[in-house]
């Protein structure tokens, strides 16, 4: 995702730290009461510039949503956006997803998104993808017994390598979709790059998956 270089970015972050939230680990387990509610939490896994998760806030008032994004710029412009939108369910992390188990404790989420998550196509950067098992194995743990990881890309390689791995990761995959837009979903919402891709023609796919065996 390209970016402008923001050099007033820090600025930024500081001022705005009731959205970014600095040193998110000190919220660990107290997620609710920053929200000030007991609502469920979802989180987006590199969030980018935060359509997704202000489409969802306004589409779910009653849940509360936390976006995981690990590149300063692009996390400036979701806050941006999220501040002209006026949502008070979110929150944003300029983390990076490897620390996830620093920040959120044991079932304390209901849903994880996984938009259009870079491919990382190469072999010898498989570690780097969301959907490899070491990233499972943090999903599993912060992740309710009913919660469950919902997946979406336009990338075939990337989307057979995640249902393989969510497979031998012994998740059960439900509604698998391998052409998300081809009928009217008036409940999907769309982020930045399924907007870019979809307008493209090119198929859109996604899945759920839920970890049976919750540690
Ligand atoms: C291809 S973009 C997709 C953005 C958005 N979800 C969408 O669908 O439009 C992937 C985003 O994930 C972020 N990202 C990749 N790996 C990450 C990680 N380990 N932790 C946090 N963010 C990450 C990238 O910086 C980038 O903004």
């Amino acid at each position: 995702m390209r970016q402008r270089y923001k050099p007033w970015a820090d600025d930024f972050l500081e001022e705005n730290s009731h959205l970014i939230i600095p040193d998110p680990s000190k919220h660990k387990n107290k997620w609710r009461r920053l929200f000030g509610n007991d609502n469920p939490i979802h989180i987006e896994v590199g969030t980018g510039k935060g359509q997704f998760l202000i489409g969802m806030a306004g589409q779910y008032p009653n849940v509360n949503f936390i976006g995981v994004e690990f590149v300063k710029s692009i996390i400036v412009t979701a806050a941006e956006k999220v501040i002209l939108s006026e949502q008070k369910n979110i929150l944003l992390l300029n983390e990076d997803a490897a620390d996830l188990l620093e920040i959120f404790s044991e079932n304390e989420l209901t849903t994880i998104y996984l938009n259009f998550s870079d491919p990382w196509p190469k072999n010898r950067h498989e570690k780097r993808r969301l959907t490899y098992q070491s990233f499972l194995e943090k999903y599993q743990v912060i992740l309710n017994p009913s919660g469950e990881v919902i997946f979406k890309t336009d990338n075939r390689g990337l989307f057979e390598y995640s249902l393989v791995s969510f497979s031998k990761y012994g998740m059960e995959l439900n509604e698998i979709n391998l052409d998300l837009h081809d009928h009217d979903d008036p409940t999907n919402v769309m982020t930045e790059y399924e907007e870019k891709f979809s307008a493209k023609g090119q198929p859109i796919y996604r899945c759920r998956a839920r970890f049976l065996n919750k540690k």
